[in-house]
């Protein structure tokens, strides 16, 4: 019989379903060998499975096999129940981590205030170990301490932040400080790295445990009641994991979960944005980062939001963080609320001049938003250092965040400005989404002062244009000093690099092709699903699926007329519009083809807020035909909901759309789009093609009334007499997969590219 050293760190299989080359250390020959057995040695994929033996198929007797198989059994359980050790170690580890964070004054981060950065705080905040500043031992200004998970963490004092202050230079930052942090960063990437690293390889070994794809085919057989008991052990150690802290229990539940879907891609990203739905929002980009967000945590990323606190909300609470930084030579003082939602943080940022905006975030003259803005570039760059989440603030290594628009294009300049070029936050990038390069954050090159730069940084604020001449342009320092850019289709990309599409900055964005990219946005599925769509569960309205497309929806429509007081007739088609009134959106263009629509049996529902003229337009035509149109002028999400769910066809005729996210709603409803063939538009609706019952919609090449018309009429005609068609076009459009899923999956190679980049 061939047998193994029982001692010996070795293997001995025969499986082909093993593919590392294994060292043989012992190896005795007998005769009447059965089976291969012995132990594995994972080591180079940082895997120690040192007594879980590899069984090989077949040869032999069957009271051997039933002994070997008990063995088996055994060993595995012997092996389950180290790997359930390791991870009450590391929950217990982290529950000791808290503890000694919790105790940690955060004060240890340096005065820069010469910038317009001050810090003054009067509480106590939680530091995360990979923030190599807080590791910082400059003389007097705090102890660098190592935690037990080779973290490191800085203990300071109201006085060193005195100190601090005083040693700023002229310049504004602290260079003993610099010097001495950048002596102390390798030190510390590595002592993360290395915690990173015992903390990835216990998660990993807690995982490989129970997939069943990680346990050699031949213990299949046993899988049965391997995981019976298994379970047992499971239920066992959470019983008594859950003395230990409540936080934990995702970590050891990850050890159900398969790995994440980022894998080693895993890393820290803060999506930062002027709007956050549901609590704010005025259009696609509140849309955007209330879901994204969610659609990367699910791909087992860190992930945070920061948006401004313009109201109450139930849900966040203040974390008694505060932190005063200048505007414009104004100390303003921010408070943090904080929330955990959907696996994501959501932090808001309060100040004074944010409150009571709600419904009027962008409202102001120009140079209040200015100032609102750069006060939270200001404090959002800083949120990973100052605010815990779950007990430990985010850091700053392996850090992304993601600026959107022109409203925080000043975040990748101050994470340069004021520490990237001082040789801090060395890990950390950005990304700069653009969801409408029309607004730009423009204004005379005196705004300049306003935002509290190094006076060398001008030059990227800098534009000049034959309209407006010389003048000072925000969008434009962000594209050029972030780390990447994204927009948010491929249309809308290449209509960004010409001058029509560009608005000013399509130079910038050429010269800058090799780090931006098209993403599509996608549709957060349980918010706008007909299944569990919340608006339709009362007055008459009813969820659906593909399944009840046809009971459902007829409901909604009928609901629907009867809400807003139209006709209750199904045969008649509805044509919606929701959206924003001005001139991007194309709604004259629907009131120049109104006339002819009225000609036809139709009624026609539009929801919209915005340029005064188009709004009262909105009113007159409701007034004239009141049997056929409703115009309601106001921000109504319920409405926005009903409309999409009860309506035949969404028309969405707009001049330029970055990418639109109302067509992918009313696809996701069986509402079916005409648009005009123009950026994310273009991406998203398949034209229908009547000799192969392909396509979702219908789009029109120009944004003219008559090519609106040419369109409308197909997609009327299509809906009175080829039922079987449009149903087609309905189901089509539902089955596609909008999810965020994909979305999420293009920004994560973004952000690892960004990741990289030096
Ligand atoms: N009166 C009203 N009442 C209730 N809800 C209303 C409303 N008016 C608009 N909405 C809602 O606001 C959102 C609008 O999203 P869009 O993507 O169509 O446009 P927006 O131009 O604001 O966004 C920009 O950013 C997004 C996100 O990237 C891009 O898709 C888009 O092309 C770009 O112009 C939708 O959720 C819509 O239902």
């Amino acid at each position: 019989m061939l047998s193994l050293g029982s001692d010996t760190t070795v293997l001995l299989f025969h499986t082909k379903n093993l593919k590392f080359t294994p060292k043989i250390n012992t190896l005795n020959a007998d005769s009447g060998f059965s089976r291969s057995r012995g132990r594995l040695n994972y080591g180079s994929v940082g895997l120690k499975y040192k007594h879980i033996r590899a069984v090989g198929k077949s040869i032999g007797n069957d009271e051997n096999e039933d002994e070997d198989e008990d063995d088996v059994l055994n060993a595995t359980i012997e092996k389950s129940k180290k790997v359930l050790a390791l991870q009450k170690e590391l929950i217990q580890q982290i529950a000791e981590r808290k503890k000694l964070v919790s105790s940690i004054d955060s004060d240890s981060i340096p005065g820069l205030e010469g910038n317009g950065i001050s810090y003054e705080s009067s509480e106590k905040s939680a530091s995360s170990d990979s923030n190599p500043q807080k590791g910082s031992t400059r003389s007097g200004s705090g102890s660098a301490v190592e935690n037990q998970n080779g973290g490191t963490v800085l203990r300071s004092s109201v006085h060193s932040r005195e100190k601090e202050t005083q040693d700023v230079s002229s310049a504004g930052i602290n260079q003993d400080f610099v010097e001495q942090k950048k002596r102390n960063d390798a030190e510390m990437a590595s002592s993360r790295q290395r915690f990173d690293e015992q903390f990835k390889n216990k998660r990993y070994e807690g995982k490989k445990s129970i997939r069943p794809d990680t346990v050699p085919k031949d213990l299949s057989s046993n899988i049965k009641t391997y995981s019976q008991k298994f379970e047992n052990l499971k239920r066992e150690s959470e019983s008594s994991s859950k003395e230990v802290t409540n936080e934990p229990e995702n970590i050891e539940s990850e050890g159900e979960n398969p790995p994440p879907l980022a894998g080693p891609n895993v890393m820290n990203i803060i999506l930062v944005a002027a709007e956050c739905a549901p609590w704010s929002k005025t259009g696609g980009l509140g849309d955007v980062a209330g879901a994204l967000p969610k659609a990367l945590a699910r791909r087992g990323h860190r992930v945070m939001v920061v948006a401004p606190h313009y109201g109450n909300y139930a849900e966040a609470q203040d974390i008694g963080v505060r932190k005063r930084y200048k505007v414009a030579g104004q100390d303003m003082e921010v408070t943090y609320f904080q929330t955990y939602i959907d696996g994501v943080d959501f932090v808001f940022i309060d100040s004074p001049i944010f409150q009571h905006l709600e419904s009027n975030i962008y409202g102001g003259n120009r140079v209040d938003i200015l100032r609102r803005m750069a006060l939270f570039c200001k404090a959002a760059v800083e949120v990973p250092w100052h605010v815990p989440c779950g007990g430990v603030c985010y850091g700053d290594g392996n850090l992304v965040f993601i600026a959107n628009d022109w409203h925080t294009a000043l975040l990748p300049v101050y994470l340069k400005a004021y520490y990237r070029d001082h040789g801090l936050m060395n890990y950390t990038r950005s990304v700069l989404v653009i969801h409408n390069i029309a607004h730009q954050g423009r204004g005379p090159l005196d705004d300049f002062n306003i935002v509290d730069l190094p006076g060398n940084y001008i030059d990227l604020f800098r534009m000049y244009d034959p309209v407006g001449g010389e003048h000072f342009n925000i969008f434009a320092a962000g594209l050029k000093t972030a780390d990447r850019i994204v927009t948010v289709s491929h249309g809308y990309a290449w209509e960004l690099k010409t001058s029509e599409g560009g608005w000013g900055l399509n130079g910038i964005i050429n010269e800058n092709d090799w780090k931006f990219r098209g993403i599509v946005n996608g549709v957060d599925t349980k918010d706008w699903n007909p299944q569990f769509d919340v608006h339709l569960k009362s007055e008459g309205y009813t969820n659906y699926t593909l399944e009840t497309l046809q009971t459902g929806k007829r409901q909604c429509k009928a609901a629907l007329q009867k809400e807003l007081g139209l006709p209750v007739r199904e045969d008649v088609p509805i044509i919606a519009f929701i959206g924003r009134l001005d001139q991007q959106k194309g709604v004259d263009l629907i009131g120049e083809a109104i006339p002819w629509m009225m000609s036809h049996d139709v009624q026609l529902i539009m929801l919209g807020t915005g340029r005064p003229d188009l709004e009262e337009m909105l009113r007159q035509f409701e007034w004239q035909h009141h049997d056929k149109i409703r115009g309601w002028v106001g921000f109504s999400v319920k409405m926005a909901h009903r409309i999409t769910a009860g309506a035949d066809i969404l028309l969405m005729p707009s001049r330029f759309e970055p990418c639109g996210l109302n067509q992918l709603y009313a696809m996701n409803y069986g509402t079916v789009p005409v648009v005009h063939a123009v950026g994310g538009l273009r991406d998203t609706v398949q034209p229908f093609n009547p000799f192969d019952e392909s396509g979702v919609g219908w789009t029109f090449d120009r944004a003219e009334a008559n090519k609106l018309k040419a369109a409308l009429w197909n997609c009327i005609l299509t809906y009175r007499d080829y039922k079987k068609s449009w149903e087609g076009i309905q189901r089509r459009g539902m089955s596609q997969d909008l999810s965020w899923d994909n979305a999420a999956e293009q920004y994560e190679e973004v952000l690892v590219a960004a990741k990289y980049q030096w």
